[in-house]
């Protein structure tokens, strides 16, 4: 950690608690909460680092703010509370000191607001008062903390004053008040018992005023040691001391939010809910009423049930509309959650994707979505119903017979409290299993994305054992789950079964008593309405403790995509990015170093520097695993070195407007990556470009030929990843597709893959095309291409071990000679020549040594000729047969 920047600003932040901030502006020039430094590593987005001093929400101050909110608010309800209106009224307008508690009143109002600012400006004062141990040179000078100390006193001062004023007060008045009850003084009419409380309380909460004021002085003290020091980024999030992002925490709270522009929906729904649980609470009243009156006449009976059929009538249609804005308000809401996490993941650096598998980011996607849209919208409308449903229930059930209703209340808090342990079992064993789900569908995305892959080396059983082994796994997490379920199940059966027979029992003593003698008991209707009552309580405990554990699965997804959609990609964006008037394709490494993020601690780059100069073809040859392609991903900044700094056109890469340089900047690999739709829309891929311009761009790379043959030539489709292109036509249609961009820098990582003498060819041809008048960097495999580059960089093990022409290195006799006689050595002839390839400048594999072709020679390497394609070398150091070119 390294201070750089003290905010010398007029003002010094001070965050309070976890939602409260408080800005604090004052004149002091070396005082400041809200400090930034920048973090060694200048890289990353939140390189500049800010702290902050956070004070805990459950603090003094906060306590006492609160008490004193309480202690206003109960005198108000007491005095309000007492007697009737007119006895109210007289109070206020007759008022009397011993009769009257209006001024109690009136003097618990005004104190909350000289509360309030005295212990906000004691809390200020003792913060601006302390030193800052993170950081010496910015602490408070003595001066003013002289001078904020004695602002603290004053402040002490003034509330330990204020409270004995109003304790001496409440006594005064609590005083007089007993003396004259306990003088019975013929002239003192007893006031109302909630003004009594009233006085009795006031002098209770100024004696607590009193003493928290005078405790005041000694709880500020304690604020030193309970502030935390955080750490923000420059985007707000807030990092630990290295500057890495702190990982989400994710709350119901947070989830709802999410969904408030579902909020008109789910309100009407709400609606629509209230009234259908309305029915649905008034309907076992009148199954009783049904009872008692089938008992007494047809005529009774006809009627009651044509009312219980309206009512169910209106209900049904309440709950169509209950189930509808719900269903819609869900679909919505999951419609625009997965939209903005595929933003949000797409958007992440590449560095993200080294460290996060697909399958993964996918169930993100398909299934945790899924669980937080239950939760927010299905699972929430059904809390809201049973609860209501529960509530209703009791107080009608109260209404019907209270000694009934205690029978059943004695067993509800058993079973509220086994429902919670239930529900965080379930969501442990949850969260367990959906991981494995996961794992598994990662295991199978992996397998069925790679069909060919997995075929070739018979793979198949692999495929089918590794998937079966993640099924398995959670198959066993699952038959916990089920059993956890199935007994917490049983148990809640029979606590509401052991309810509803204690409520039967008692019940029907009462029936019986009902029978004995009409003015004792209750009706068999009445028993009747109640039995459904306690029903439709033990369902709703039930349902509602099975809903506990889908709301808790449901913050287990919503911390994973909140983790999501919170991240913010860790690659720096300048505030002002540039756009150069043209890109020339002058290109300086400037010592370069380079480590993966997801492997820290192989540094892959080693202080590299080189130059491209405007319109070169620079080709990079080395051995395997060198840095090669690493150098092209930081050209197309995938990453962004650790040291040193890639100039574009002599401007820094990083300041450039990423998006405006990749639209520049055309990248054609190896193994091109097709998208499943028409040809067409793959070549116009990093562009909108007319059928004239696709037309172009294929000519150009010799693809319009093999287009045309298809039936339905642009417009065929290429299949999952090009599976339904041959390798030489995914390459070609992956050279149109860099040519429609017309770009200023081209990026080749030459092909090697086996393509027929004529595919390559054509590719070959297409590729020299694509490099005329253009700034090349090419990840060379080609003799040929090597020889007419105009610069050779050869890497190895992330440095640049020699630099110059094909000719200049050969005299060198260094790496690159051995490089070259490698390829020169390898193409020995094998006994299937038709399906061999010529060499490869950077292929590993250690065979056969031959006499150098003529063809070779000449760097003539698609003459047709046919070699071992793996028979070239260069592994590090690995010695091998050298035969001099000489
Ligand atoms: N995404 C990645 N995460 C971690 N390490 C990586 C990543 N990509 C490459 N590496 C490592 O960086 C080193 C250099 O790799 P790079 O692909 O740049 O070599 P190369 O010279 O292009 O090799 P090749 O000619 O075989 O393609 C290797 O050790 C490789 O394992």
């Amino acid at each position: 950690m390294r201070p750089t920047d003290n905010q010398n600003d007029d003002s010094c932040e001070v965050r309070v608690g976890e939602d409260t901030e408080v800005l604090i502006n004052q004149n002091v020039d070396d005082l400041s909460e809200n400090r930034s430094y920048s973090r060694a590593d200048p890289n990353s987005s939140s390189s500049q680092v800010q702290s902050r001093y956070w004070y805990p929400a459950m603090r003094f101050s906060v306590f006492f703010r609160v008490f004193i909110a309480v202690d206003s608010l109960v005198t108000v309800v007491l005095w309000l509370s007492g007697g009737d209106s007119e006895y109210f009224i007289d109070n206020i307008e007759k008022y009397h000191f011993r009769q009257s508690v209006f001024d109690v009143a009136v003097i618990s109002l005004l104190k909350v607001p000289l509360y309030f600012l005295l212990i906000h400006h004691l809390e200020r004062t003792t913060i601006l008062s302390f030193d800052s141990p993170q950081n010496p040179t910015e602490s408070v000078n003595r001066i003013h903390k002289q001078l904020f100390i004695r602002q603290q006193k004053k402040y002490i001062a003034l509330l330990c004053i204020l409270s004995f004023l109003i304790f001496s007060f409440a006594l005064v008045k609590g005083s007089f008040i007993l003396k004259q009850v306990l003088e019975q003084d013929v002239e003192f009419h007893s006031i109302h018992r909630t003004y009594y409380a009233c006085v009795i309380w006031n002098i209770v909460a100024s004696v607590a005023c009193l003493v928290l004021s005078g405790v005041s002085g000694l709880a500020m003290k304690k604020l030193q040691n309970q502030r935390v020091m955080r750490y923000y980024n420059s985007l707000g999030q807030e990092v630990d001391q290295s500057g890495k992002p702190l990982a989400t925490t994710a709350s119901l709270y947070k989830l709802f939010v999410l969904a408030k522009p579902e909020a008109g929906l789910i309100v009407a729904g709400s609606f629509a809910l209230l009234v259908t649980t309305a029915v649905q609470t008034i309907a076992p009243l009148f199954f009783g009423r049904v009872v008692d009156a089938a008992l007494k006449s047809m005529a009774d009976l006809n009627r009651t049930v044509m009312i219980l059929l309206l009512i169910y009538l209106g209900g049904a249609v309440f709950s169509l509309f209950r189930s509808w804005m719900f269903t819609l308000a869900g679909q919505r809401f999951v419609a625009r959650l997965r939209k903005q996490l595929f933003r949000s993941i797409v958007l992440q650096e590449i560095a993200f994707f080294d460290v996060n598998r697909t399958g993964e980011l996918c169930n993100r996607l398909a299934s945790d979505t899924q669980e937080v849209q239950k939760a927010v919208t299905v699972n929430m409308s059904m809390l809201c119903r049973y609860l209501l449903q529960i509530i209703g229930s009791l107080v009608l059930m109260f209404y019907l017979n209270a000694a009934l209703t205690g029978v059943l209340l004695a067993i509800v808090p058993v079973v509220s409290l086994s429902a919670m342990q239930y529900g965080k079992f379930v969501r442990k064993i949850g969260k367990l299993l959906q991981d494995r789900l996961a794992d598994g569908g990662t295991v199978a995305e992996e397998a069925l994305s790679s069909m060919r892959t997995v075929k070739s080396f018979s793979g198949e059983t692999k495929a089918d054992m590794l998937y079966s082994d993640c099924i398995t796994e959670s198959y066993k997490i699952g038959k916990k789950l089920a059993l956890a379920q199935g007994s917490m199940d049983g148990l809640f059966s029979l606590l509401a079964y052991g309810a509803i027979s204690a409520v039967l029992w008692y019940g029907g003593k009462l029936v019986y008593d009902n029978s004995q003698d009409p003015n004792t008991g209750i009706t068999a209707g009445l028993l009747t309405s109640f039995l459904l009552y306690t029903l439709q309580v033990a369902m709703g405990f039930a349902l509602l403790s099975s809903l506990y554990g889908d709301f808790m699965q449901a913050v287990g997804a919503s911390v994973r995509i909140f983790a999501l959609l919170d991240r913010k990609p860790d690659i720096f964006v300048p505030s002002n990015p540039l756009i150069l008037s043209s890109l020339t394709g002058e290109i300086e490494f400037k010592n370069v170093s380079f480590t993966y993020p997801s492997r820290p601690e192989t540094q892959v780059l080693k202080g590299m520097s080189f130059r491209v100069e405007p319109g070169q073809v620079v080709a990079l040859v080395g051995p395997s695993g060198g840095g090669k392609s690493t150098v092209v991903s930081l050209i197309e900044r995938f990453y962004d070195p650790n040291e040193g700094e890639i100039l574009i056109g002599g401007c820094d890469l990083k300041l450039l407007d990423l998006t405006w340089f990749r639209q520049q900047v055309a990248m054609v690999s190896q193994e091109p990556t097709l998208f499943a739709c028409s040809i067409k829309e793959n070549i116009a891929y990093g562009r909108e470009a007319s059928m004239d311009e696709i037309l172009e761009a294929a000519k150009q790379a010799n693809a319009h030929e093999f287009v045309l043959q298809f039936e339905q030539g642009y417009d065929t489709l290429v299949g999952e990843r090009g599976v339904r292109l041959s390798g030489g036509q995914k390459q070609r249609i992956a050279i149109a597709r860099a040519l429609i961009m017309n770009p200023s820098l081209l990026l080749l990582d030459e092909a090697t893959s086996a393509l027929d003498a004529e595919s390559e060819y054509l590719v070959q041809e297409a590729v020299e095309r694509a490099m005329k008048g253009r700034t090349v960097i090419v990840i060379a495999h080609r003799l040929s291409t090597v020889r007419s580059a105009h610069k050779v960089i050869v890497i190895d093990r992330g440095h640049i071990a020699e630099m110059g022409t094909h000719e200049e290195l050969l005299a060198q006799h260094g790496v690159y000679k051995k490089l070259v006689l490698r390829q020169l050595t390898a193409g020995q002839p094998t006994r299937n020549e038709d399906e061999e390839k010529p060499g490869d400048l950077s292929q590993r594999s250690p065979n056969s040594h031959v006499e150098p072709s003529t063809d070779r020679e000449d760097g003539n390497l698609n003459s047709g000729n046919s070699y071992s394609n793996d028979g070239f070398v260069f592994d590090g150091d690995n010695s091998v047969d050298l035969i001099d070119l000489k």
